[in-house]
């Protein structure tokens, strides 16, 4: 089974622009306590990604024992944060915040724990403040590594001011500070 997705007619393809770094250089984090790539969350998933060329990424997700979901293999909420965070990544090629508005996972084929799984994402195209992405997976590490792809994706992003977090900023620790709403961060 595959995606139903469809891209619009009328999208813009960025291009790479002068700032994103070279191909095979790390990207930056986009927020030391996100689950899927800080290094400041102990729990986290710790994912670290590289610019490709164009307009391409890449991530790896070692796949720990902890993530596990049916017997032996991955949880297909953790394979869905590793596409979610790769897309986000690939849309760091505008320099401008954006958070997921709709996401899908093909499952194709049981990846399991232990696997070194990598992922590779772009933006498809643009219009207005929405992105369109893809991403696919492959096992690269494990006893079932190859070529073949394990699982895809398709993303909808969307730019956001970045006020559009000052309202949570006061609960990045899990407990609230101060009334919701009234962060002055
Ligand atoms: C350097 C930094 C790097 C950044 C690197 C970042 C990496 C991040 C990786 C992790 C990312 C996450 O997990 S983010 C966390 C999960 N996501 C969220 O928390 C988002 C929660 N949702 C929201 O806050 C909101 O719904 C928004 C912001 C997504 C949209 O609200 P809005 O701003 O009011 O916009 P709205 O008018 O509703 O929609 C604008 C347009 O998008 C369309 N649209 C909106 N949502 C959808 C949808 N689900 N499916 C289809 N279309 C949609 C609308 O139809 C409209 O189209 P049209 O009428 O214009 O045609």
């Amino acid at each position: 089974m595959s995606s139903t997705w469809t891209l619009p007619d009328d999208l813009d393809l960025p291009t790479r622009p002068d700032f994103f770094p070279a191909p095979g250089e790390a990207l930056p984090q986009h927020w030391s306590k996100c689950f899927g790539c800080g290094d400041d969350q102990p729990s986290g998933m710790a994912m670290t990604f590289i610019a490709e060329e164009g307009i391409e990424v890449s991530g790896r997700l070692t796949v720990a024992n902890r993530y596990q979901g049916g017997p032996g293999v991955i949880h297909g909420g953790i394979l869905s944060v590793a596409f979610d965070e790769t897309q986000g990544m690939a849309c760091m090629l505008l320099g401008v915040p954006v958070v997921t508005g709709h996401l899908e996972i093909d499952f194709a084929k049981p990846i399991p724990l232990g696997s070194v799984l990598e992922f590779r994402a772009r933006m498809d195209g643009m219009t207005g403040r929405k992105l369109y992405t893809s991403a696919e997976a492959r096992i690269v590490e494990g006893p079932t590594a190859g070529d073949d792809v394990v699982a895809t994706s398709r993303g909808l992003f969307l730019t956001i001011k970045p006020e559009h977090f000052t309202p949570m900023k006061d609960f990045v620790d899990g407990e609230a500070t101060s009334p919701f709403g009234s962060s002055t961060l």
